[in-house]
């Protein structure tokens, strides 16, 4: 357990102040985990403020160190000249601890803050290990659903875009446009032609949810040799569901037999963190040197949230969220459902989901969208409500926890819990669908409708991720 512990440091902790084997190896040379096989689309750019020319460890310690100044003749440089073409130029935190760690070859749980950009870091990580002219399957990216895995994939595909700005210089040439190859291979998607595609000429990276990609282990189609890297991405949803965590150890067990491997794990909530990263050591899923990046530790919630809650009787509920809706008039909100009961269910009534959206349509007219997304529907019309959302206008999506996880909804300013979620983990998660935007000063709020039984069940929540909501009086 001793060493599990110590491989944890924070931001509270100056890295400066961690001694080896907790300090990034910055000296290594250019990452190329496979030596044998020249990686071409390393380009190793010079610059003064490179880590690699300046080990120094002070200028991890400035809040405003850039992508390059980290990344420089690690990820190939057209890759970081897309990312400053779009905007993101300076380091999030978790980019400024987590990079570096990464970038020297160590296995990483990366743990820090809803929309922190976590997905970014592990991304750039991935750009710095595959080489493109191999046509063999070198990074895999494990999600927990279909919409998170589409994410994944778009995000990818952005950094193979050309920017529409004239002036842009992102990419030299048309070889350095072709990044690589990605395969979403989620449930739900055609499985035979994946498979087809993975026998022909397998992708550079491939996103995965656990169902389809049992599917190609099990055919042995999708092999893991020839993988550098394995990312596990909200690892804690994975492990708590009965239904994904067999196979994911099952997956954890076969890569660990692998040499040259490199193995990250993700989220905003690892409950029992150091219990977890011990486990990874010991059953081999993470190297002995992993490191666990955490990120304000003291602070899970991001700070800008303002949290509120309104005391109604259940039967209340809809009047109350109409009255929350009229006065916040949000532009872009998520209504938070619970799932219908089993016995709700048998009884034939309608999902909750389906009873709010039917009262807003009726009574709500200030926003001319309000969609939904949960479990129950099909995968098209899942991707449309999403789709339809990140195009922007007013918009309200009344959504299940299904949507509490890794969805990027940069607009959402408002989120509602029309039922409580059951656990802190899952408040989290809901609240972290908004506060998206990284350096931005805007005030989002989560305002929980709850009955006064209630009140003991968010105060739980309050002292477990430490923050407080305010009582609002309609
Ligand atoms: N360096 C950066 N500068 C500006 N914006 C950034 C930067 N890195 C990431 N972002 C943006 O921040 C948002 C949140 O990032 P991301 O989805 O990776 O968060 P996350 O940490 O994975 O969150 P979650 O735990 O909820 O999945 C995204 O819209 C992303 O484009």
């Amino acid at each position: 357990m001793a060493s599990a512990s110590l491989l944890q440091f924070s931001a509270s902790t100056p890295i400066s102040s961690i001694k080896p084997p907790h300090l990034p190896q910055f000296a290594s040379p250019i990452r190329n985990p496979n030596p044998r096989i020249p990686n071409p689309s390393l380009k190793c750019a010079s610059s003064q403020t490179s880590l690699r020319s300046n080990p120094s460890t002070e200028i991890l310690q400035r809040p405003s160190l850039t992508l390059r100044e980290i990344c420089d003749g690690c990820v190939p440089d057209h890759v970081i000249r897309r990312q400053v073409c779009v905007g993101f130029v300076v380091a999030t935190d978790v980019q400024r601890q987590g990079l570096p760690v990464m970038l020297s070859g160590r296995d990483c749980v990366l743990h820090a803050q809803t929309g922190s950009g976590k997905t970014l870091a592990y991304l750039l990580l991935i750009f710095s290990i595959i080489n493109v002219q191999r046509s063999v399957v070198q990074a895999l990216i494990v999600v927990p659903t279909r919409e998170l895995g589409m994410q994944v994939r778009e995000i990818l595909g952005g950094f193979c875009l050309s920017c529409s700005d004239a002036s842009c210089k992102a990419f030299d040439s048309e070889a350095e446009r072709r990044v690589c190859t990605v395969m979403a291979l989620l449930d739900g998607g055609l499985l035979r032609r994946h498979k087809s595609w993975l026998k022909a000429e397998p992708p550079t990276i491939v996103v995965a949810t656990m169902g389809s990609l049992c599917q190609m282990l099990e055919k042995n189609i999708f092999k893991l040799e020839a993988m550098q890297i394995l990312v596990i991405d909200e690892v804690d949803f994975l492990f708590n569901s009965s239904k994904q965590a067999y196979s994911l150890r099952k997956l954890l067990t076969s890569y660990s037999s692998i040499n040259s491997r490199q193995t990250i794990f993700a989220s905003a909530s690892i409950p029992q963190h150091r219990r977890f990263v011990y486990d990874c050591i010991q059953q081999k899923w993470t190297k002995n040197d992993v490191v666990h990046v955490h990120v304000n530790p003291i602070e899970p919630m991001p700070s800008l949230l303002l949290h509120r809650f309104v005391v109604c009787n259940k039967n209340e509920r809809m009047q109350t969220l109409l009255s929350l809706l009229q006065t916040d008039g949000p532009k872009t909100g998520i209504i938070f459902v619970g799932e219908q009961s089993e016995k709700s269910k048998k009884a034939g009534n309608a999902p909750p989901t389906t009873s709010v959206i039917d009262f807003l349509k009726a009574s709500y007219s200030k926003c001319s969208e309000i969609l939904l997304l949960e479990e129950e529907m099909n995968f098209n019309l899942r991707a449309a409500s999403l789709s339809e959302v990140r195009q922007g206008g007013d918009c309200l999506l009344v959504a299940t926890d299904m949507a509490a996880r890794g969805v990027d909804l940069t607009e959402t300013t408002h989120i509602y819990n029309f039922d409580l979620p059951r656990t802190a983990v899952d408040y989290l998660h809901r609240a972290g669908r908004t506060g998206r935007k990284p350096f931005s000063n805007e005030n989002c709020t989560v305002t929980s409708i709850i009955t006064a039984e209630e009140r003991f069940a968010l105060q739980r929540f309050e002292n477990e991720l430490m923050f407080r909501s305010q009582e609002l009086t309609l």
